[in-house]
């Protein structure tokens, strides 16, 4: 693949493999969730996710979503529990959304998608930096938060307010005092999976923790998320639709549940 990986026919995940190889590995995500196959562990504890407001920083157009970063120098917003072990660091949070309401999560459950999914990004303190974990095979936990089409939810709104200002690849703008938290459903329930990076490098290095319990978006709300672009001032407009990697083969891996 000459170009830079995007999600177009030409760059996009079926072409990922030719500069990725580990696109065809043993333990890639997305997946499908087939709930009627996953086992219910006793032994998985609930999450705790403590998030500190004061830990936001900013929020920027990548060029493939949009994403909000952390301050992650000390224990201030972490996850603990669950599946894991040790201390997991927030690192950022970011979305993946489609071209309309039918698609745009990149996990999917019993072959249902949901117009978006959240990823929280958090990378394992037994290792000095994200940098240092993000290939390690323990090195990063996500947890996956589903977006359902139903009422505003006001939540977002901070998020959306930022996106004029981050239109464009490459816009970034202060993100202070955002709780992450707010974005989270009521329930923890979750289920759980060794898997990858969603996008290139494809690194398997991810604890997944995706949760059972999805969060309300409005439907113009998600056209707002698709009024940003994968282009950056000058270039050709190109709308940021589509931005998600279809589920992967599960090659024997199970999934755990946290809830019966
Ligand atoms: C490339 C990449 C980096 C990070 C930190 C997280 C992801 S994802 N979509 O798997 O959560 C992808
Ligand atoms: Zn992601």
């Amino acid at each position: 693949m000459a170009d830079h990986w995007g999600y177009d026919k030409h760059n996009g995940p079926d072409k990922w493999g030719e500069s990725y190889p580990i696109a065809n590995g043993s333990r890639q995500s997305p997946i499908d969730i087939k709930s009627s196959t996953t086992t219910y562990d006793e032994k998985l504890t609930p999450l705790k996710l403590k998030y500190d407001p004061s830990t936001s920083l900013d929020i920027q157009n990548n060029g493939h979503s949009f994403q909000v970063s952390f301050v992650d120098d000390q224990n201030s917003s972490t996850l603990t529990g669950g599946p894991v072990t040790g201390t997991f660091r927030l690192k950022q949070f970011h979305f993946h959304w489609g071209s309309a309401d039918d698609k745009g999560s990149e996990h999917t459950v019993n072959g249902k998608c949901y117009p978006a999914e959240l990823h929280l990004v958090h990378w394992n303190t037994k290792y000095p930096s994200f940098k240092d974990a993000v290939d390690k095979p323990d090195g990063l936990a996500v947890v996956g938060v589903f977006l359902k089409i139903g009422a505003d939810n006001p939540k977002l709104q901070k998020i959306l307010d930022a996106m004029d200002a981050i239109k464009s690849k490459g816009k970034q703008t202060p993100f202070p005092n955002f709780d992450p938290s707010v974005l989270l459903p009521s329930s923890l329930d979750y289920w759980t999976y060794l898997g990858s990076l969603t996008t290139p490098p494809l690194l398997e290095s991810v604890t997944w923790i995706v949760c059972k319990q999805s969060i309300s978006v409005s439907s113009a709300q998600m056209k707002r998320f698709r009024s940003l672009l994968f282009s950056g001032d000058g270039e050709k407009a190109c709308c940021m639709v589509n931005n998600y990697r279809p589920p992967q083969p599960l090659k024997g891996r199970v999934v755990r549940a946290s809830f019966k």
